[in-house]
């Protein structure tokens, strides 16, 4: 395990034509599990996060979803740097910012911000707004004295709070409220991009669209990319263009918001979106059959040998337990992880990935995973060829 500080192996723009704002590729957290007693050894490690490779545009947006404890939050924290990852590499416009120190980092802070699940406890209860909000003018030098209540009350227009509350504390706001502010807080320093975790889990129903229209409102008007941190499709939906799924501290699969709610390929993934109350369906009454897993999520301190799903999957075979299956491009902008990969009800009965339970080939081209981004030509499931636009 090592921090990566060369230049991403695949720094080229994705399929779309669009740069990537970041580029992450074979990202990895391991955190040691330490031994009880005075001289405490390290007698394993929580794959937090194990080879992590997906992009996000310049201002565009790509959500991250998956069950609790799949490594999503762990991600969102790598990649603002609260911590250092163990392996793999961060591309943040086209600079691998991975192995950065706590100096290199300091102008990176202005670029790169985060939006916290819980108001609540995000936010300092002993602050004002005003000096919740303004604190980072003042930590960065940004502006003289004289100019951070103007800014910060600009700030609370832009997210639909009165100015006039500057003097506040959070508890006298309601949670959506407390939400705006640390929206607030992370819009300061102009960020280039936004790592939204789970930004309203802890809202009602009622004002979680409402905070979901205000993130899509101000990502339009000042172009902030987006990593969008969710554990349920729904919410994503809207909000994000593509979206990749992760599964025990891996992408199992990431697609464009098409492909991925009308042409699952994953098992998972298909589970997942039965979960998701389809509203087509449910207009002319009918409902999606919903997949129930078997069994928990495996602890990530041992996961399971090759596929880490295949302990709760409905259709895996021997070769799932003795190779892990590459991330494969196999649309032009659709990845999937999977052995068996295929619609729900047609997978396939011999491995698409051309590889056989002793990890031999099959005799067709055996599949590699891919870069972080999306390439020009890709497996056709139905072929087996690769094929291109
Ligand atoms: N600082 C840490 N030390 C040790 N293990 C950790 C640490 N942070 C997270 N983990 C473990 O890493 C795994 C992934 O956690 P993470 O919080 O990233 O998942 P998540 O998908 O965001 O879940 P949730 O939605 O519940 O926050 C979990 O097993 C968690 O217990």
């Amino acid at each position: 395990m090592s921090t990566t500080s060369a230049a991403p192996k695949h720094a080229r723009p994705s399929g779309s034509g669009v740069e990537p704002i970041l580029s992450v590729e074979d990202l990895q957290m391991y955190f040691p599990v330490k031994s009880r007693g005075v001289i405490r050894r390290t007698i394993g490690h929580v794959q937090a996060v194990d080879g992590v490779s997906f992009e996000v545009p310049k201002g565009g947006s790509l959500g991250l979803v998956g069950e609790s404890g799949c490594g999503k939050s762990t991600t969102g924290r790598l990649i603002t740097r609260l911590y250092k990852p163990t392996g793999g590499s961060i591309g943040f416009e086209g600079e691998d910012i991975a192995g950065f120190s706590p100096r290199q980092l300091m102008p990176l802070r202005r670029e790169i911000q985060m939006i916290f699940q819980d108001p609540a406890t995000s936010l300092n209860p002993r602050h004002t707004v005003g000096q919740i909000i303004g604190a980072p003018l003042v930590i960065h030098k940004i502006t003289g004295k004289d100019g951070v209540m103007p800014r910060v009350k600009e700030l609370l227009e832009i997210v639909g709070l009165n100015p006039e509350h500057v003097n506040r504390y959070p508890h006298e706001f309601s949670g959506g409220q407390r939400q705006r502010i640390g929206i607030a807080r992370a819009l300061t320093l102009q960020p280039k991009l936004l790592v939204a975790d789970e930004p309203v889990s802890a809202l009602d129903v009622s004002i979680q669209a409402q905070v979901i229209n205000l993130l899509q409102d101000l990502q339009r008007e000042f172009d902030i990319a987006f990593l969008f941190i969710a554990h349920d499709l729904a919410i994503v939906r809207h909000f994000c263009p593509e979206i990749a799924v992760m599964y025990l501290g891996k992408i199992v699969e990431v697609a464009d918001r098409e492909s991925l709610y009308t042409r699952p390929l994953h098992p998972y993934t298909q589970a997942l979106l039965s979960a998701v109350p389809d509203v087509r369906q449910a207009a002319v009454g009918g409902r999606r059959e919903r997949i129930r897993l078997q069994g928990d999520v495996p602890s990530p301190i041992n996961p399971p040998s090759g596929c880490r799903f295949r302990t709760r999957c409905p259709i895996a075979k021997d070769v799932c337990a003795k190779v892990e299956p590459p991330l494969m491009q196999v649309g032009p902008r659709h990845k999937v992880a999977c052995h068996f990969a295929g619609e729900l009800g047609h997978h396939p009965a011999v491995p698409v990935t051309g590889i056989d339970v002793e990890g031999a080939a099959t005799g067709g081209t055996v599949v590699e995973s891919a870069g972080p981004g999306f390439e020009d030509t890709w497996l056709d499931l139905s072929t087996g060829q690769r094929t291109g636009a």
